[in-house]
């Protein structure tokens, strides 16, 4: 007998790419699925849609087709039930795929066929849902730039680095773990589940998305060498051996902003924020995965 896979579909995100041959690369790819589209609407209630979808069949598999956006609304819908989560990249950035190695829908095919599943930890960071990485400072500011930009993408990214390379400065943060008060100056401070972002830089070379735990990790490079070295690094893999890096593991954090440095969750731009409180939600996800 068929599995049953719903696919909740954003129809419009990404940047144009045919829905009609993506479900052909499903269809020819998935052996022995069968797939029902959900499309969503953009409405506030289409988490309780999604629900309701979720009783009308025992669904061996979800299929999320659309970007960031469309997989954290899914996941937060889904939370508890356990089926495995495929991810099809049909976003503007993927920054979620890309860091469980899904670079395009064939590879999603191809986790999914494989069955390896990854249990992924979920974190709550001021009642916002945190699946992979969040920051304040350098890299808030350039996703920031980038989202404001009229057009979205890789050259957009691009082009918003630069100008925020030449405004980079410190900030203060304060981090409370375990009873214990950290006061640190860094261009970026990272809380990080997932290890890279979806441009493939490195961040958190040992963190484990389904240990429990997550990483801060901040950076603090001085100069056009340590920023140049940091970014080889970062794009090697080797961030360990850089000295202005300092990683540590924590259940349960807070951090204040007392400088206002620009924060962002999986690739979405806060509000202002003075202070976050991070706590892990008590339910795991079951991504298909290839890293
Ligand atoms: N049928 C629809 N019509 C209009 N908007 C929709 C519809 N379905 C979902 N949306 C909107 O799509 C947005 C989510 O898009 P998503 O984040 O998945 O893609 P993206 O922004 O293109 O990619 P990424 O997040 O990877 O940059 C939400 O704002 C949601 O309200």
């Amino acid at each position: 007998m068929s599995k049953q896979f719903l696919y909740i579909l954003n129809p419009i995100s990404g940047d144009g790419v045919d829905r009609a041959e993506v479900s052909d690369l499903l269809a020819n790819n998935l052996y022995g699925v069968e797939v029902t589209v959900w499309e969503t609407t953009g409405k506030s209630d289409d988490p309780q849609k999604i629900q309701q979808q979720l009783k009308e069949k025992q669904w061996d598999g979800i299929l999320i087709g659309g970007g960031d956006g469309t997989i954290k609304m899914v996941v937060s819908a889904i939370l508890g039930t356990g089926i495995p989560v495929g991810i099809i990249p049909l976003g503007s950035a993927n920054g979620l795929a890309t860091g469980f190695g899904i670079h395009g829908v064939s590879d999603a095919c191809f986790a999914i066929q494989k069955g390896r599943i990854e249990k992924v930890d979920l974190w709550d960071i001021n009642g916002e849902l945190c699946i992979h990485l969040s920051d304040f400072g350098f890299n808030a500011g350039l996703v920031k730039k980038s989202t404001t930009m009229e057009k979205r993408g890789m050259l957009a990214y691009a082009k918003s680095s630069l100008e925020q390379f030449r405004e980079m400065r410190s900030y203060s943060f304060v981090i409370r773990a375990n009873g214990e008060e950290e006061k640190v100056t860094a261009k970026m401070l990272v809380v990080a589940n997932g290890n890279k972002y979806g441009t493939g830089a490195v961040i958190n070379p040992f963190g484990k998305v389904g240990d429990g735990k997550f990483e801060v990790v901040t950076v603090n490079p001085e100069g056009l060498d340590e920023i140049i070295g940091l970014s080889l690094a970062m794009f090697n893999d080797r961030l360990e051996e850089v000295d202005h890096v300092k990683s540590r593991s924590f259940e349960k954090a807070e951090i204040d902003n007392p400088d206002g440095a620009d924060f962002q969750i999986d690739g979405e731009v806060m509000p202002r924020t003075d202070q976050i409180k991070i706590e892990a939600i008590p339910h795991k996800v079951n991504f298909y995965s290839l890293e």
